[in-house]
């Protein structure tokens, strides 16, 4: 359920005309909707409501500050990956306490970082990295807390470049191995173990995979109970959104009443399978969702520039690029497209729509049918809220694009667009070249 939806012919953002939006700030512009943040959070908290939950939001699907401060405010705690997503946390006005960080690479000062604001567990793929970041406790006079990121072996069934808990990922430590990295854990004296993690993937649309892992390591986790008095289990993030028919999905009724093999994984489906497996074990269970939480709550705003008629194709230019969206470009993934301004009147178009960035690749879209639109009309990406502005560039030079918060009829710009200016300003040419 999000709040996009067209009010008579104009696309909303609960009740904002995102064409008042385009016109104010420009284009690209990501628009996000604070009630689908908050209905997201919530349902999620719900599907798994009965047992002592922590849901730490993987905020590098959207770090927005604006947006980690909403999901602060709601209860979030979050899963981190770097120095400068500790920092966000902080500017943020949230704590680091409830929060774990993740990643294969963390460096001494990041490490020493997320010491220093009593992070909640390190999340360790690897024997290196529990001796560093035994080392670096030690020079702090702390211990520090942490959990060993197990790699299940499971296929997630996801795109391959987003699948992370196959033995070939580098992420984790293969089951077989975890009793050792354990036992190895327990001998640094600055090291606390205070749980286990696992994350097998991104945009799961089905829940065997997450019965399968869950299933698969269970029994482990319960020894390591038994063992190290562990408090907790993360089962990472990675449920799936809607991106086909997303704009649809927005309407309760349409999502009832969608065949069982179409309908997407809910927060329910995954609650009610993954409940009787998580209860017995008798621990806090920690979710990452990134996804999940914020990406049908936000679209991307552009504006048409041309219509190229090619050889048997049209080209739809427009103002975003690869650079503010690079999702279909990376991972061929789909974008529904939709006008802001709905004209049933007018002929279909069929055209490949494409991004001013000199290349091949900058193409969200190949061959899609939508209405006819003209330049200076607006279109919106929907389902941009993860991993959209998160993933930005300046490639070709492009200024980033700006990004607005809507809530009810009101709305803020929540970061200012970065000029092509700005992006040259910060660089110089050395006195060695003058
Ligand atoms: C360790 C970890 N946790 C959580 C996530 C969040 O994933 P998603 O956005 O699919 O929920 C990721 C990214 O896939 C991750 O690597
Ligand atoms: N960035 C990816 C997902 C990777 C998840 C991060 N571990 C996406 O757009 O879909």
């Amino acid at each position: 359920m999000h709040h996009f939806s067209y009010v008579g012919n104009n696309l909303h953002c609960e009740s904002v005309d995102l064409a008042t939006v385009a016109q104010l700030y420009g284009t690209p512009t990501y628009v996000y909707s604070a009630a689908t943040l908050a209905d997201n959070y919530t349902r999620l908290a719900k599907g798994l409501s009965g047992i002592d939950l922590q849901i730490c939001y993987a905020m590098k699907a959207n770090s927005n500050l604006a947006i980690l401060r909403h999901f602060a405010n709601l209860g979030a705690a979050f899963d981190l990956v770097s120095g400068g997503e500790i920092r966000r946390v902080l500017a943020a006005g949230a704590d680091v306490k409830r929060s774990v960080f993740a990643g294969v690479g963390k460096t001494e000062p990041e490490i020493k970082l997320a010491l220093e604001n009593e992070v909640f567990a390190f999340h360790v793929e690897s024997e290196p990295e529990l001796a560093r970041i035994n080392h670096v406790a030690g020079k702090l006079g702390v211990k520090a807390p942490i959990a060993i990121r197990i790699n299940p072996d499971v296929d997630a069934h996801t795109h391959a470049k987003i699948t992370t808990g196959k033995s070939d990922n580098k992420f984790g430590i293969p089951l077989k191995f975890a009793a050792a990295a354990y036992e190895a854990a327990a001998k640094f004296p600055n090291i606390a173990i205070k749980g286990v993690q696992m994350h097998i993937g991104s945009q799961l649309t089905d829940v065997n995979p997450f019965v399968e892992a869950v299933s698969k390591v269970a029994p482990f986790v319960a020894e390591l109970k038994a063992k190290y008095g562990i408090t907790y289990f993360s089962i990472g993030g990675g449920i799936g959104i809607v991106y086909k028919d997303a704009l649809a999905s927005g309407q309760q009724s349409w999502w009832d009443n969608q065949p069982a093999d179409k309908r997407p994984l809910t927060p329910e489906v995954y609650g009610a399978a993954l409940l009787p497996l998580l209860k017995p074990l008798g621990l806090k269970i920690l979710l990452e969702p990134g996804r999940n939480l914020v990406g049908n709550a936000g679209v991307l705003l552009s504006r048409v520039e041309y219509l190229k008629r090619g050889n048997g194709r049209n080209f739809l230019i427009v103002d975003a690029a690869m650079n503010d969206l690079v999702r279909p470009a990376m991972y061929e993934s789909y974008h529904e497209i939709v006008p802001l301004h709905r004209d049933t009147t007018r002929p279909a178009l069929v055209a490949d729509i494409v991004g001013p960035i000199c290349e091949s690749g900058d193409c969200f879209a190949k061959e899609r049918q939508l209405q006819q639109v003209g330049e200076g009309e607006y279109i919106a990406f929907m389902s941009g809220g993860a991993y959209g502005y998160a993933m930005a560039s300046r490639y070709n030079t492009r200024g980033t694009a700006a990004e607005v918060l809507v809530k009810g009829s009101t709305f803020e710009l929540v970061n200012a667009r970065e000029s092509f200016e700005t992006i040259i300003a910060n660089e110089k040419i050395p006195a060695f070249l003058k």
